[in-house]
């Protein structure tokens, strides 16, 4: 397993928001993160970057304990974070925001840029436009092509079909499928068409905690659990 939590608890402030989430990530395939809002998914993904730190359990990414590590030395590790307001620069262009996500410029970081513009051809049509110009959808684009411009492994992405057109939530999906080719990914989705087409596995968190997990394809038939926890038949 690539990424592997045991009963993480996280408290914000005084609040016990993750009450025991326990969940495996196999290398090479996408794991869809699912629950009602408030279940607990951004934190749970922000647990993992160290940025709500865990107080109880423990995160094993590559076989080494990552719970105590601040953020820099799990992105160090080769863990990346596309957050849900996306956290791109607005006053920077599209070019400047991708050149200041990637920190080599050697051979084999311009060989990930080629890949990830191909991937995202738009962003070469947009190469000078300022991050605050672009679309709800470009801006999406943009802020997981500067993940994808570093050398990572592990990939954490928060709903980025929010607020997109179907067009624009088409094409992320398509771009998720291409990239699991490189890069395992942990994908927190509320819209469960797209879970569903691009996901291999899920787990569904309710109240802080993990309640069900197994492959896509077994969700997908079992319309008791989509009524009871997603709120879709
Ligand atoms: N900084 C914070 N301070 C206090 N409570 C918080 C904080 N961040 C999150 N929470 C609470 O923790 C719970 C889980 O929030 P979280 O954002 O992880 O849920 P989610 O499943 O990602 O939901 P959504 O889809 O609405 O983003 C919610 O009840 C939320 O109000």
């Amino acid at each position: 397993m690539l990424l592997e939590i045991e009963q993480m608890e996280t408290f914000i402030g005084q609040y016990h928001i993750l009450h025991g989430i326990t969940l495996s990530v196999p290398a090479g395939e996408v794991t869809v993160l699912l629950g009602r809002n408030g279940a607990g998914k951004t934190t749970t993904l922000r647990s993992i970057m160290g940025l709500a730190p865990a107080q109880k359990g423990t995160i094993r990414f590559c076989g080494e304990e990552i719970q105590a590590f601040p953020p820099y030395e799990i992105v160090r590790r080769g863990i990346g974070y596309v957050p849900e307001d996306q956290g791109i620069f607005g006053d920077l262009t599209v070019e400047e925001n991708l050149k200041v996500a990637m920190k080599h410029k050697d051979s084999a970081a311009m060989e990930r840029l080629q890949w990830t513009l191909e991937l995202f051809p738009d962003l070469k049509t947009d190469w000078h436009k300022k991050g605050a110009y672009l679309s709800g959808g470009q801006k999406q684009m943009l802020s997981i092509a500067r993940a994808l411009v570093q050398d990572l492994s592990l990939l954490l992405i928060d709903e980025p079909s929010k607020g997109l057109a179907p067009i624009m939530v088409e094409k992320v999906a398509k771009a998720l499928l291409h990239m699991k080719q490189k890069t395992t990914i942990v994908l927190v989705e509320q819209n469960f068409a797209m879970a569903s087409w691009v996901g291999d596995r899920f787990y569904i968190l309710d109240d802080g905690k993990t309640v069900a997990a197994g492959p896509m394809k077994e969700l997908k038939e079992d319309q008791e659990l989509k009524r009871k926890y997603l709120g879709v038949s």
